[in-house]
């Protein structure tokens, strides 16, 4: 069956764009440039949720008048109340490392469809434990040059995976798209 409508991933991360290809879905990129700095108090829920939806509706605003759907993501890693974003240089790569070493932290990823002017928004919290990880492990760790772009100061899926001991739920949304989850989202907005 023909897909409905034309899908734009509003995402310039090429791990994104993988795992949605991974779904069968034609769709094309257009990345979303938005403000990602948290607002005084949101709640680390809100703020996924609130940027995720905010790519989305930048990259749907660039379309008006196309009969389009516009998928927006965002993830970001919370320890013990602290949400962690990308990490601005290795001083605060390894801040984040100290912070998420020997212990539990959460990976929120939030997936948005903007389709027909309306937003449909699914929140993905996975449980991460990491093993204990040395000073010496976190320099060497910065210098693959991996950390830079990962919430978090890790990628599970690169050199950092050595550093998770176990997951409870979705591996694919610590990477960036929950699988299972955006599909279902798709299929019950648009067909193919
Ligand atoms: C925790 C973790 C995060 N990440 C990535 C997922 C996201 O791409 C990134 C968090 O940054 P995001 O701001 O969510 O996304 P992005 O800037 O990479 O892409 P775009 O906004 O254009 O869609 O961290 C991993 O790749 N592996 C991991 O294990």
């Amino acid at each position: 069956m023909k897909q409905s409508s034309p899908l734009i991933l509003a995402s310039a991360s090429p791990r994104r764009q993988e795992l949605l290809g991974q779904l069968g879905w034609v769709f094309t990129c257009q990345a979303a440039d938005i403000d990602e700095s948290p607002k005084q108090n949101e709640a680390a829920a809100d703020l996924v949720c609130r940027l995720a939806e905010e790519k989305a509706a930048a990259v749907s605003s660039l379309h008006l008048g196309e009969s389009l759907a516009v998928l927006g993501s965002d993830t970001i890693v919370v320890c013990e109340g602290q949400v962690l974003g990308k990490p601005k240089d290795a001083a605060d790569s390894k801040v984040m490392l100290s912070l998420l070493s020997a212990k539990q932290h959460q990976v929120m990823t939030a997936i948005c469809l903007y389709y027909q002017g309306r937003a449909h928004t699914q929140l993905v919290t996975t449980e991460v434990y990491f093993c204990l990880v040395s000073e010496s492990q976190m320099a060497e760790y910065w210098a693959s040059g991996e950390p830079a772009d990962k919430a978090g100061s890790y990628a599970i899926q690169g050199l950092g995976g050595r550093f998770v001991e176990r997951i409870e739920g979705s591996y694919s949304s610590v990477v960036g798209l929950p699988l299972v989850e955006t599909d279902r989202l798709l299929h019950l907005h648009l067909t193919r």
